[in-house]
């Protein structure tokens, strides 16, 4: 097996844009650094809606292979080599009778699917690993189970031999995310969307003082943007600001933001490897 880079991150997600959307540019930057990035897909999305009109017939069965690829076009722009599908089915919204499916993800076992989870660790050792808080950023279903077996694999893990230095979830400091929506009101007439979002859709939005990392991700906006296109039936980008199918417009980062949960923090780091001991 061939030696793997000395830094090496490892970020869980829900659905085929996930990653994009939260970590694209932090998943650029630190391929351009030469770390080792690992994303963990943990569904193919299939019961999403489909943006292009010229595209809906794909909603349904055809739909997670079609986004499997759009996941592949997306991480080509991000650099990102070293992607895992878990292979569970998408739950559908929070509430819907898809959630008790027997085949989603929703109703997969926390510790079969966390062993899944785990083995990936085990086998790529990463010091670091990127997830979504309890409530998954946005309470979808998916993304709550992708919280759960994120923490449960790093217990398993460690219990196999492999210990993360650090976990950080997904966040969004409250006075960043205010001050863009002001700015999104005053643009919204030039943009393609109906209307904006509202900062309580946002995922993960918190106060200030909860964000312990802010990963400036500017220098690769343009592949975040890029990767978040590849992701057309899902994503609408236009300019600094996107829109999912609900066609509500929100600002898109380049300065990616987390909460260090488990590990030490230095005051205002803009490194998530900040404190770690690497091999050279
Ligand atoms: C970003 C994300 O997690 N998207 C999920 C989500 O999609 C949303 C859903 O279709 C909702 O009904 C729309 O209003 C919203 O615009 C969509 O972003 O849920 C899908 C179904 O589980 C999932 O496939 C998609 O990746
Ligand atoms: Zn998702």
């Amino acid at each position: 097996m061939t030696e793997l880079p000395a830094r090496r991150l490892l970020l869980v997600h829900a659905h085929p844009d996930d990653e994009s959307i939260n970590n694209g540019a932090t998943m650029a930057k630190y391929v351009a650094e030469g770390a080792h990035v690992t994303l963990v897909t943990c569904t193919l999305g299939e019961r999403g809606e489909v943006i292009p009109a010229e595209l809906r017939h794909l909603e349904g069965a055809a739909l997670g292979a079609y986004r499997r690829g759009e996941l592949d076009a997306a991480l080509t722009e991000l650099g990102v080599e070293d992607v895992r599908v878990l292979g569970y089915q998408d739950s559908g919204m929070m509430g819907l009778p898809d959630n008790d499916d027997p085949a989603v993800f929703w109703q997969a076992g926390l510790d079969e699917a966390a062993g899944a989870l785990a083995d990936v660790m085990v086998e790529v050792r990463p010091q670091v690993v990127v997830a979504y808080d309890d409530n998954g950023g946005y309470g979808h279903p998916d993304h709550i189970q992708a919280h759960r077996i994120a923490m449960r694999a790093v217990e398993l893990a460690e219990g196999r031999g492999h210990r993360v230095d650090k976990v950080y979830w997904n966040r969004m400091p409250r006075s960043v995310v205010e001050d863009a929506f002001a700015r999104l009101a005053e643009e919204l007439p030039g943009l393609p969307f109906g209307k904006s979002a509202d900062i309580a859709d946002l995922p993960g939005v918190v106060p200030d003082e909860r964000i312990t990392t802010a990963v400036d991700g500017t220098a690769y906006a343009a592949a975040k943007a890029a990767a978040m296109r590849a992701h057309a039936t899902q994503i609408t980008v236009a300019g600094e600001y996107f829109a999912l199918s609900n066609d509500l417009a929100q600002p898109l980062f380049t300065t990616e933001y987390y909460e260090l949960v488990r590990g030490s923090a230095e005051p205002g780091e803009s490194d998530l490897f900040a404190g770690v001991e690497v091999a050279s």
